[in-house]
């Protein structure tokens, strides 16, 4: 393993008595990247990024955030104080007001920026005076937000960041993202709004039932992946006609076959040709990938 990357699972595997909900996860998060990761409810997702953090251990399997080892707990507590993380439970001083909670967080932080701080503050209009108590739900997200990203962390770990947001907090987030990646902050966020995460991320990870089912280059997945349509004359010949490099998903039906392809898309269609079946070919964005490859067949 190296520290090269953000985070590096092997195998990571976490059961819920007998509920399996991460299986063999194996990932590679780069440095100073946003990754966005992607699932269905229950895909697995909350639960991966809870054993990356040392608040539930793993089943099976190993992980490094930032090269430290998840399951040591001295180690552990190396990654909560290097990482940001926000996440369901927002875990803030009531007590406090905004700006007590926010001068509080600011003292244990050299690297804090206070130009994020202001201008987040000013962007999402938090009530300085306000009990962080009798903020709204919304309101509590976008401080909790604040108090991350102008700590200017190594990397920062979102649990659908977005969620509750209101359409313009939902910009100077995901421009406040850009900007501390320039920065040099690494950016692992989950998310169900797939518009935002074609917008924003570098690198897309998709699991499906604790396991991953895609990992790749966002500008990858549009250039290289290709919905392929295929009209036979008769019935379609059987799926093994087409295990071929490059498939990812097949779908027969009658005389019709649909392949979702991540590359070798001329293969595949000279193939079909030699098949004498007419052949279209079209491409794909973040939102036909994600059916194609979440969604039970029919
Ligand atoms: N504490 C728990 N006890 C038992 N089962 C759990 C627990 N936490 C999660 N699970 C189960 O593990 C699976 C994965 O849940 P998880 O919360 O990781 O999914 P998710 O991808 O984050 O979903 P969502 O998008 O709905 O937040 C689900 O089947 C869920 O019911």
């Amino acid at each position: 393993m190296t520290d090269e990357l953000a985070i590096e699972t092997h195998g990571l595997t976490r059961h819920y008595g007998k509920v399996e909900a991460v299986r063999g996860l194996s990932l590679a998060v780069e440095r100073q990247c946003i990754t966005g990761f992607l699932g269905r409810n229950g895909a697995g997702k909350s639960t991966t990024i809870k054993m990356l953090l040392g608040m539930i251990r793993p089943t099976a399997g190993t992980g490094r955030v930032l090269g430290y080892n998840i399951a040591d707990p001295a180690q552990s507590l190396q990654i909560r104080r290097r990482i940001a993380y926000v996440g369901e439970d927002k875990g803030l001083y009531g007590y406090m007001t905004v700006a007590e909670l926010i001068r509080f967080t600011r003292s244990f932080y050299p690297d804090w920026q206070p130009h994020i701080e202001a201008r987040l503050l000013k962007a999402y209009q938090l009530p300085p005076g306000r009990k962080v108590k009798a903020i709204s739900k919304g309101m509590r997200t976008k401080l909790a937000l604040l108090l991350a990203l102008a700590r200017r962390p190594e990397l920062i770990i979102l649990d659908e960041p977005s969620e509750g947001l209101d359409p313009v907090s939902i910009e100077e987030l995901l421009q406040t993202l850009q900007e501390v990646r320039a920065g040099g902050t690494s950016v692992f966020f989950s998310s169900h709004q797939l518009s935002e995460v074609e917008r924003i991320t570098d690198r897309v990870l998709m699991i499906d039932h604790g396991q991953l089912v895609m990992n790749t280059r966002l500008g990858d997945l549009l250039d290289n992946y290709r919905n392929i349509v295929m009209e036979f004359g008769a019935q379609a010949p059987v799926p093994t006609a087409f295990a071929l490099a490059g498939v990812e998903r097949l779908r027969i039906k009658g005389r019709q076959v649909w392949v979702l392809a991540s590359s070798n898309v001329e293969g595949i269609v000279a193939h079909a040709r030699t098949l004498d079946a007419t052949v279209q070919v079209t491409p794909v964005n973040l939102r036909d990938v994600f059916l194609d490859l979440v969604r039970e067949a029919p």
